[in-house]
């Protein structure tokens, strides 16, 4: 009884492998013919795709476009100057002719807001960074972050760390060899406290401005003149760079 019992189950194990084998048959031959009719229907690229690094160079090339340094035609269409352009009038960004390069926390916000009140001065509203961190960005860019100017109008920019930015004067210079610049003097003492005072207020934990000025900390020691505060007071030593690209005629300095 055993025996004819395994028998069947053999018989029955054939005949399911065997269904199986059938319908998994007939599974691939009803795919792959949905398949090949889908594909007949889709454009040609899908065959073939693209790989990154082999897409054609000339659809992505751009010409070179040379850069009016001190000047540009290009006219500003912004809404906000249609006043301007129905009078006949049309108001362009141009790169700065004076620049208020330093020193900071010397007051040079007080100095660029009362400077800017005069009718023929428009300035860039925030400190733009171009000569320092913004260099690579190129004079373009420089330039679309300028006010837009009509003539006669004279743009100025102000970021006080050109001061002490080694490659700033030369840079500047490339820009336009008569750039002005403006440097605000403070008392170094007032103004290394000034700028610790800020740095202090974004860092609870920093030490106390005796603790750090000082060398080792003792007050009434040297000063640490390689501590940030106290070196970009050495006007002298910044001056000097930049000197080697300006006459002094084009630096005016404001004090106090
Ligand atoms: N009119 C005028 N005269 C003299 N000093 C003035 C003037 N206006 C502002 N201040 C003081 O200048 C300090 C800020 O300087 P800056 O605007 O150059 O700061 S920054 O470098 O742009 O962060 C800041 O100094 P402290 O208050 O000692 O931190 C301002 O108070």
């Amino acid at each position: 009884m055993i025996a004819m019992d395994f028998s069947i189950s053999r018989k029955t194990i054939f005949a399911l492998i065997t269904l199986a084998a059938i319908s998994f048959y007939i599974t691939y031959l009803f795919s792959s013919c949905i398949a090949s009719n889908m594909s007949k229907g889709m454009p040609k690229w899908r065959h073939n795709p693209v790989v990154a690094n082999e897409i054609p160079l000339i659809q992505y090339s751009t010409s070179v476009r040379v850069v009016s340094l001190l000047e540009s035609n290009e006219t500003d269409i912004s809404p906000k100057y249609r006043l301007f352009r129905e009078q006949g009038l049309h108001p362009v960004r141009q790169l700065p002719s004076a620049l208020v390069i330093g020193v900071k926390k010397g007051g040079t916000r007080a100095l660029l807001e009362f400077i800017r009140i005069h009718p023929d001065v428009r300035a860039a509203g925030s400190e733009v960074h171009f000569f320092d961190k913004n260099y690579h960005r190129g004079f373009q860019w420089y330039r679309s972050h300028m006010p837009p100017t009509l003539e006669g109008q004279l743009t100025i920019e102000k970021t006080p760390s050109y001061f002490i930015t080694k490659e700033a004067p030369r840079r500047v210079q490339m820009m336009n060899p008569s750039t002005k610049l403006l440097v605000v003097v403070r008392d170094p003492v007032t103004r290394a406290i000034s700028d610790y005072t800020q740095a202090a207020s974004k860092k609870p934990e920093m030490k106390t401005f005796e603790e750090m000025v000082f060398i080792n900390g003792t007050v009434g020691s040297i000063v640490d003149t390689s501590w940030g505060p106290v070196k970009l007071g050495l006007y002298y030593k910044y001056l000097t760079r930049w000197l080697k690209f300006f006459p002094l005629s084009q630096l005016l300095f404001i004090s106090d």
